[in-house]
C-alpha cells in the first residue's frame, strides 16, 4: 500500500522529523534533480527553467537547479512572484512555486513551447487536499512527491495535472498514515489460498436482488459473485417464481414479495456471505426486507448496494448496520457490514459526496455507520469505522457504463464469503473491478465483460 497523507498530517509529520527542513529540503532537491535528469534523458547544454517561490517547495526547486548546474544544465531561476510574460526557451520546466502551502490563485504564463514539466510535491495551484485547481497550473508530465501521496494528487483535477507520480523517500516517518492507495500486491496478500480440501460452500454466497420484470442488476450481481470466486452462488429475486434467465450455475431460490427476510436468514446456515440490494425496487416490502436482515443479530456479513442502501436511508446513527454477525458468521470483532453508495446515495445516507475533504467525510460516514463504507467513484474510496481508508485507482471511465456497480456488490460478496474482513474484502472487490475493467475493451465495454474479467484481474495478481 502507498500511504496518502494529507498537507495538515504532512506538517505534524514534518514537525516530528528528527532533522532540520535544510536536510529535508536537501534530499527533495536530490530527487527532484534525479527526475529532471531522467526525462531530459541527459545533462550537459540542456535548458532548465525552474519556477521557485518564497516557501519550502521554492526551496526544493532551488537545492535541484543548484545540483542541475553542477552537472552542466544550462539553468534560470525565476520567482514565482515575480515572472515575465513570456518563459525563456526550455527542455524541461520545473515547477517549484507552490507545495501544499499554496492559497489563493496561480495563473502563470504559459509553459515555454515544447518542455517537458515536472512539478514538485504537487503541481503549483493545486490544492494539495482536494485536488481543486485554482487558476491555470501548469499540467505536469511528472510529479515527483515526497515521502507519501498527497489526496489533491489522486481527487479532483490532481490526476490529469500531476501526469506521472513518483513518491520520493526524503527520510519522513509516515508509518502513521490513515489512508492508503490498494495495489495488486495488497489484495494478493488478502486472498486466502484455496485449500486443497476446498468445497464449494466454504465460499458460498447469497445474492438478493432484482425485482419482477427488472432482473438485470442480480443477474450482474451473481455473475460478479461468480467471477470473483465464489465457491456456490444463490440467487434469489423477492417475488419472482422463476429467472429462466439467470446464470447456467447459480442456483436460484424462490422468496416471497414480503416478509422474506426471515425466509433468507432461515436458510443461512451454510452461506457465508450475503449481498442485497441492486435492483430490488423502492417498494415498503423490499425496504422492509433490507431492514429486517440487515438489522438482525444472527445473520451473515452483508454487502448492501443500490435500492438497499435507500431503505436504510434512516438509520442515521447505524442501528441496523452496527448488528452482529452471529458467532461463526464472519469476523468476531468489527464491522460486517459493507455499504456501497454512489454519490446520490451517499447523500441520501447523510453522507457529504462533495465535500472538499472526500476522505474525511467517507471515514464519517462509515464511523456514523458502524459498516465499512465503498464511495464509489473516480477514484473509489473505502473507509473503515475505525479510521483507516484506502483509495483504490484501478478503475476509469470505462466502468461508467450501467450496472458495473451490481458486479462490484456481487464480487465483493464473494470475497466476504472467501473470508476476508468487510475492509479488505471492499478494497479488493474494487481494485479487481477496475483492473478488469481495464484489462477487457478499451471503448464498448458493458457491464458483463466486467464480470466476465474479473478472473483475469485475480489471476495478475502477484504471486503472494
Ligand atoms: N512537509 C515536509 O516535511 C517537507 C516539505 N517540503 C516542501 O515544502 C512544501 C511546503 O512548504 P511551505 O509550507 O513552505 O509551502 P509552499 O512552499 O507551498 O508555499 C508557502 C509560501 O507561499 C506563499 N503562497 C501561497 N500561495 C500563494 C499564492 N497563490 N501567491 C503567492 N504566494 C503564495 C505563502 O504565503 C508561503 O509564504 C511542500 O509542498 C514540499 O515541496 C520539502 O521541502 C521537504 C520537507
Ligand atoms: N469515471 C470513472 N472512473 C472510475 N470508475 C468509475 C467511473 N465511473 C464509474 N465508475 C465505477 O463504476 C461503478 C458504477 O457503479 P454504479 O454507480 O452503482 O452504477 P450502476 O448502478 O449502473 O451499476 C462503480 O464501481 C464506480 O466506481
Ligand atoms: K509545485
Amino acid at each position: 500500500m502507498i500511504p496518502v497523507v494529507t498537507p495538515e498530517e504532512m506538517g505534524a509529520v514534518d514537525a516530528a522529523a528528527p532533522e532540520p527542513t535544510e536536510v529535508l529540503v536537501g534530499r527533495a532537491g536530490a530527487a527532484t534533480a534525479r527526475a529532471a535528469l531522467d526525462l531530459l534523458g541527459g545533462a550537459y547544454g540542456r535548458r532548465v527553467v525552474v519556477v521557485a517561490g518564497k516557501g519550502n517547495n521554492g526551496a526544493d526547486g532551488r537545492a535541484a537547479a543548484d545540483r542541475l548546474r553542477r552537472r552542466g544544465v544550462r539553468l534560470e531561476v525565476l520567482d514565482a512572484a515575480d515572472l515575465p510574460d513570456h518563459l525563456p526557451a526550455a527542455d524541461l520546466l520545473v515547477d517549484a512555486a507552490y507545495g501544499t502551502g499554496f492559497r489563493g490563485d496561480w495563473t502563470p504564463p504559459a509553459a515555454p513551447e515544447g518542455a517537458a514539466v515536472l512539478a514538485v510535491d504537487v503541481p503549483s495551484g493545486v490544492d494539495g487536499l482536494t485536488g481543486e485547481a485554482h487558476g491555470r497550473p501548469w499540467a505536469a508530465d511528472r510529479t515527483v512527491t515526497f515521502a507519501a501521496l498527497k489526496p489533491g494528487l489522486l481527487l479532483g483535477d490532481g490526476p490529469s495535472l500531476a501526469g506521472t507520480v513518483e513518491v520520493a523517500d526524503i527520510g519522513l516517518d509516515v508509518s502513521g498514515a490513515r489512508a492508503h492507495v490498494v495495489e495488486g500486491a495488497d489484495v494478493a496478500r488478502w486472498l486466502p489460498d484455496r485449500p486443497r480440501d476446498a468445497h464449494k460452500w466454504r465460499a458460498a454466497c447469497w445474492v438478493v436482488a432484482g425485482s419482477p420484470g427488472m432482473t438485470g442488476a442480480a443477474h450482474l450481481a451473481a455473475a460478479g459473485a461468480q467471477r470473483a470466486g465464489a465457491g456456490y452462488v444463490r440467487l434469489s429475486t423477492p417475488g419472482l417464481a422463476e429467472d429462466p434467465g439467470a446464470p447456467t450455475e447459480v442456483v436460484g431460490v424462490e422468496l416471497p414479495a414480503e416478509g422474506w427476510a426471515d425466509r433468507v436468514l432461515d436458510g443461512v446456515d451454510r452461506i457465508v456471505a450475503v449481498a442485497v440490494g441492486p435492483g430490488l425496487g423502492t417498494g415498503d416490502a423490499a425496504a422492509a426486507g433490507v431492514r429486517a436482515l440487515v438489522g438482525a443479530a444472527d445473520r451473515p456479513p452483508v454487502v448492501v448496494d443500490g435500492d438497499g442502501l435507500t431503505a436504510l436511508a434512516d438509520d442515521v446513527d447505524g442501528d441496523l448496520t452496527t448488528a452482529r454477525a452471529r458467532p461463526g458468521h464472519g469476523p468476531a470483532t468489527g464491522p460486517t457490514v459493507v455499504l456501497t453508495p454512489h454519490d446520490g446515495e451517499m447523500a441520501r445516507l447523510g453522507g457529504e459526496p462533495g465535500a472538499p475533504d472526500r476522505l474525511a467525510a467517507v471515514r464519517d460516514l462509515a464511523a456514523r455507520r458502524g459498516a465499512v463504507v465503498l464511495s464509489k467513484g473516480s477514484p473509489t474510496v473505502v473507509a473503515d469505522p475505525d479510521g483507516r481508508v484506502v483509495l483504490v485507482t484501478a478503475g476509469d471511465a470505462r466502468l461508467a457504463t450501467a450496472g458495473t456497480g451490481d458486479v462490484l456488490t456481487g464480487a465483493l460478496a464473494a470475497l466476504l464469503a472467501q473470508g476476508l474482513a468487510p475492509f479488505e474484502a471492499a478494497a479488493a472487490a474494487a481494485h479487481l473491478h477496475g483492473r478488469a475493467g481495464a484489462l477487457a475493451w478499451r471503448r464498448g465495454l458493458v457491464a458483463g465483460d466486467v464480470a466476465a474479467h474479473l478472473p483475469a484481474a485475480l489471476t495478475e495478481l502477484p504471486e503472494d
